[in-house]
């Protein structure tokens, strides 16, 4: 017999919608969006990447809905993070016109944050917005797929081309991760580690006695630490849903992590990568700051080490040029840095004005190379 799914809820009045999280969900996608309210009379439009296409979700998927009575088009984008862009969009554009979507139609993002991005960017834009539904296939993708961000990155930077349009449902179906590459887990640990740090200290405290259970993918402890690290996420996006000032603390590690990201060409370091050298590099400066011992410090390059990522700010990228990149993060304003810094483990707070030579310095110590 099947076991219920687990639900977390996003509270954002009419807007809210839950998190579905379970084994073998993809499976029952058509039962679920029904129940949601997401209608059949209009065609509606499963987004995947060649990579999820090759295993068994797509199919589980679409055939899924079918069995529910949608009506489904398929679009595949190649993957990774170079799809991520406003070309793509408008490919997905044309299948949409080519779906015959309408007003009534869904979208459903089946992938990483990737797709879930870029899908939900063309489901907010499509005639005005549609109806769509996050579907994530990644362990990362559990931080993309909830709270209504969606965006395609600009040359001049990552997600500055975007809006906020929530999904209708999340389907979470932990089974995704059994064909994951082990990197991408490691990847999608960093957003993990980054809800306990800014928003819950036992959380982080679990993660750092759990580390053997969860690198084995125990079905159980990813069930709990899924359901945990959504809470922590629905509960910052109920309070601030348009980040007008305490949903930035979920950029913590982001401000030298998109930097990163974008002057390597998004080719070198996943997402979860960058910004675990970002909070590492985050949790120096709150270090330098006097805000944190250096206990603490040593306390989460030791867990993000430990689960394998890197916390080294990398020795080929210019700290002036990362210096200038993070002029431009969305969270400044003026030109004026703004860094989201510890004040313990479990709390921080979003610190602006932030000393630019003081940072510089502190990249070319940590990336051991002269100004
Ligand atoms: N909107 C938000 O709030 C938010 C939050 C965090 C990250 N993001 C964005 O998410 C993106 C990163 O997402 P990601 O790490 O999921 O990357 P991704 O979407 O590129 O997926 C990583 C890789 O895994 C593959 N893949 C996906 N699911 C698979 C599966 N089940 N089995 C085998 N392979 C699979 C993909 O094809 C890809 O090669 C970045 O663009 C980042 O900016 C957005
Ligand atoms: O949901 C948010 O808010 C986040 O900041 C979550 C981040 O993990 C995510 O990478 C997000 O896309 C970054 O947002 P951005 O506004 O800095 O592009
Ligand atoms: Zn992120």
């Amino acid at each position: 017999m099947s076991r219920k799914e687990r639900r977390v809820r996003v509270d954002l009045a009419d807007r809210s919608y839950d998190i579905a999280i379970g084994e073998g969900l993809t499976g029952r996608l058509g039962e679920l969006a029904l129940e949601a309210g997401v209608g059949t009379s209009s065609n509606c439009l499963v987004v995947t990447d060649d990579n999820v296409a090759k295993t068994g979700h797509l199919r589980r998927a679409v055939d899924s809905l079918q069995r529910s009575g949608y009506k489904v088009f398929e679009a595949i984008i190649p993957a990774g993070e170079e799809s991520k862009n406003l070309r793509k969009a408008e490919l997905l554009y044309d299948k949409a016109f080519e779906a015959g979507l309408d007003r009534k139609s869904a979208i459903f993002a089946l992938g990483g944050g990737v797709v879930g991005d870029l899908a939900g960017f063309v489901a907010a834009t499509y005639m005005r917005g549609i109806v769509f539904i996050q579907v994530p296939t990644t362990l990362l993708a559990h931080d993309s797929s909830v709270g209504g961000k969606v965006a395609v990155n600009h040359p001049k930077g990552k997600n500055v081309i975007g809006a906020f349009h929530q999904p209708k449902l999340v389907v979470y179906d932990i089974s995704a991760l059994n064909t994951l590459p082990e990197r991408e887990i490691r990847s999608g640990l960093a957003e993990v580690i980054k809800h306990g740090l800014i928003w819950d200290a036992d959380f982080y405290e679990w993660l750092e006695s759990s580390t053997d259970r969860i690198k084995a993918l125990d079905p159980q402890i990813m069930e709990d630490l899924l359901a945990r690290s959504c809470s922590i996420k629905a509960a910052v996006v109920a309070q601030d849903e348009k980040e007008n000032g305490l949903r930035a603390i979920l950029n913590f590690g982001h401000t030298l992590g998109h930097a990163i990201e974008s002057l390597s060409k998004y080719g070198t370091y996943t997402h979860g990568e960058a910004i675990s050298i970002g909070m590492a590099f985050a949790s120096e400066m709150s270090a330098e700051f006097g805000r944190i011992n250096r206990d603490s410090v040593e306390r989460i390059c030791g867990l993000l080490e430990r689960i394998g990522l890197p916390t080294e700010v990398p020795l080929d990228l210019d700290p002036k040029e990362l210096l200038n990149s993070m002029k431009q993060d969305k969270k400044a304003t003026g030109g004026n840095l703004t860094f989201v810094l510890l004040s313990e483990i479990g709390r921080v707070e979003v610190v602006k004005n932030i000393d630019e030579a003081k940072v510089l310095d502190l990249l070319c110590r940590l990336g051991r190379k002269s100004v």
